[in-house]
């Protein structure tokens, strides 16, 4: 081939190598701009899905009233299952003596003991110990289960030093805060419904938790009596009324959620025992598999409950608590990566890992108040192995958290509104949401403070979704109703409640002086 030839060929193959290598990046960037526009597509459709305006957060409080009647009008009436939790007595704060308890939680069990004094002396001493669950024990044999957590009560006992001593005549005594949905057939007995959040073990469902439990003891050689048996929000509750006698309702926004408040004992048609002397008893609502047509619910939590060990049960929870809300989070960031290319063509493997994305990693995200958005970088780089991003994809990520925690707060006001209102407690008689309860204010009443205890890491270590949270309450009952409801972090309250509720039941009766 003649030199011109040869000239005009390698030109042309330039030519083509250039024009290939426009197309390509033409292409690429046409890719990222349709990502762009899909990006925004997918954000703003999960936006939408989950809008809680005003109008639907109502028609959510009036469901939950609903259920709430129905769950006491029968077993089985509702999603709702409204425990009898047995408790007719609230702490006194003349409990006296040394008393135990366990604390088995979602994610943490913790064991404490409390030295009370009385009227005079009340709590003169505390001490506990909190362990992480190790996730195999969550999953694998109900002896493997209560042994592990008699072991380690057996070993806080034997550490029991200066400060803690029993009263002549008083043995060890033991209040089991148990936080998982157990049909309670004594104020130290029951037998579990169901496991939930990341418990799964088959057998112990149906058992009496409390017969497990002292059956592992004897095999640890601890002799302790089981005096009470609690749910976590019981015990919160019973912590909190040992401070406040204003105290009617517990609320835990932790690894999972749940609430409890005080019914009167004449508004409970399934209660069939004699009416309690207090004319009152704690329901623990189990407010977690509260389900409702209005709740705003994504496809993106249909993937997440179909992935679950505890599928179509426990919506409500699956949308508001510490537990899932990181994996919410997750699962928008996995569709953004596969149909918007987020991250580039290829999407990163760990996006696909479940609760690899914890909800800590998004409240740190949500309080980050860097210019360059440095939280994400942060979470990107270590959670997902994402080496690399723009601020615009962290302002998207930013906004995804926020659109997920502000749903999972405002959803979690919406229930407290629906336990005040259950109570008359909403300033409903003088607020502008007509629908009357049967022990509403009269004009004329001085209007009573309501405090809800609230507890849980997620509500405790979480501002802005405490933030949501509380606003949402103010936009349901008015501003003026609110000021009468005080939401107040009782920190471990459990704990301290299920020790309380244990000395209030307990066979030790003081020898009188
Ligand atoms: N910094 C945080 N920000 C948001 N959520 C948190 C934070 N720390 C803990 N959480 C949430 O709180 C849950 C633990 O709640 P906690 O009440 O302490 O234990 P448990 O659920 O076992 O009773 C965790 O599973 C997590 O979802
Ligand atoms: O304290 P945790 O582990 O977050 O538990 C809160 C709630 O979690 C729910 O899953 C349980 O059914 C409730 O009984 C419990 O109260």
């Amino acid at each position: 081939m003649g030199k011109a030839a040869v000239t005009i060929t390698i030109a042309c193959a330039a030519a083509t190598c250039a024009a290939v290598a426009a197309a390509f990046f033409v292409n690429r960037r046409l890719r990222q701009r349709t990502s762009w526009k899909r990006a925004q597509c997918i954000v703003d459709e999960f936006r939408g899905g989950c809008s809680t305006p005003l109008s639907r957060l109502r028609q959510i409080v009036d469901n939950m009233v609903v259920e709430m009647h129905a769950g006491l009008a029968i077993d089985g009436g509702s999603k709702l299952k409204m425990v009898l939790s047995y408790v007719d007595n609230l702490p006194t704060g003349n409990e006296e003596g040394l008393f135990y308890a366990l604390d088995l939680g979602g994610t943490n069990f913790r064991v404490l003991r409390v030295q009370m004094g009385g009227k005079e002396k009340r709590i003169m001493n505390q001490e506990y110990k909190e362990v992480s669950i190790p996730p195999k024990v969550m999953v694998g044999s109900n002896e493997d289960l209560f042994d592990f957590i008699a072991t380690e009560l057996a070993s806080f006992v034997a550490s029991e030093g200066e400060g803690f001593f029993l009263l002549p005549g008083q043995q060890r005594e033991l209040g089991f805060t148990f936080s998982f949905p157990v049909k309670q057939t004594s104020i130290n007995s029951g037998t579990l419904m169901k496991w939930t959040k990341g418990f799964a073990i088959a057998e112990t469902v149906g058992k009496d938790v409390v017969e497990e439990l002292q059956g592992a003891m004897h095999r640890s050689n601890v002799d302790m009596r089981v005096a009470a048996l609690v749910n976590d929000t019981v015990g919160t509750l019973a912590g909190g009324r040992y401070e406040d006698d204003d105290v009617m309702v517990a609320v835990i926004l932790g690894t999972g959620s749940n609430a409890c408040y005080v019914e009167r004992a004449d508004a409970i048609p399934k209660w069939r025992g004699p009416l309690p002397a207090s004319g009152s008893m704690v329901i623990n609502m189990e407010w977690g598999s509260f389900t409702s047509a209005h709740l705003p619910k994504t496809e993106v939590d249909d993937a997440l409950d179909a992935d679950s060990v505890n599928p179509c049960d426990q919506i409500f929870e699956k949308m508001i608590s510490g537990m899932y809300l990181g994996d919410i989070v997750r699962r928008v960031l996995w569709k953004l990566a596969a149909e918007a290319a987020f991250f580039g063509g290829k999407v990163p493997s760990r996006l696909e890992v479940p609760f690899i994305l914890r909800t800590p990693d998004v409240s740190a995200i949500h309080a980050d108040q860097s210019p360059d958005l440095k939280e994400v970088i942060r979470v990107l780089r270590v959670v997902f192995g994402i080496q690399s991003s723009t601020l615009q994809m962290r302002k998207v990520i930013m906004d995804v958290c926020d659109i997920v925690a502000e749903r999972g707060a405002r959803l979690a006001g919406a229930g407290i509104v629906g336990i005040l209102k259950k109570i008359g407690r909403d300033g409903g008689s003088l607020a502008n949401n007509g629908g009357l309860e049967n022990h509403s204010y009269a004009a004329t009443e001085e209007r009573k403070k309501t405090v809800v205890a609230m507890d849980g890491g997620l509500y405790e270590h979480y501002p802005k979704f405490r933030e949501y949270l509380k606003q949402s309450v103010v936009e349901l009952i008015g501003k003026e109703a609110a000021e009468h409801i005080e939401l107040r972090l009782s920190k471990d309250g459990s704990g301290i409640g299920a020790t309380l509720l244990a000395a209030s039941h307990s066979s030790f009766v003081a020898e009188q002086e």
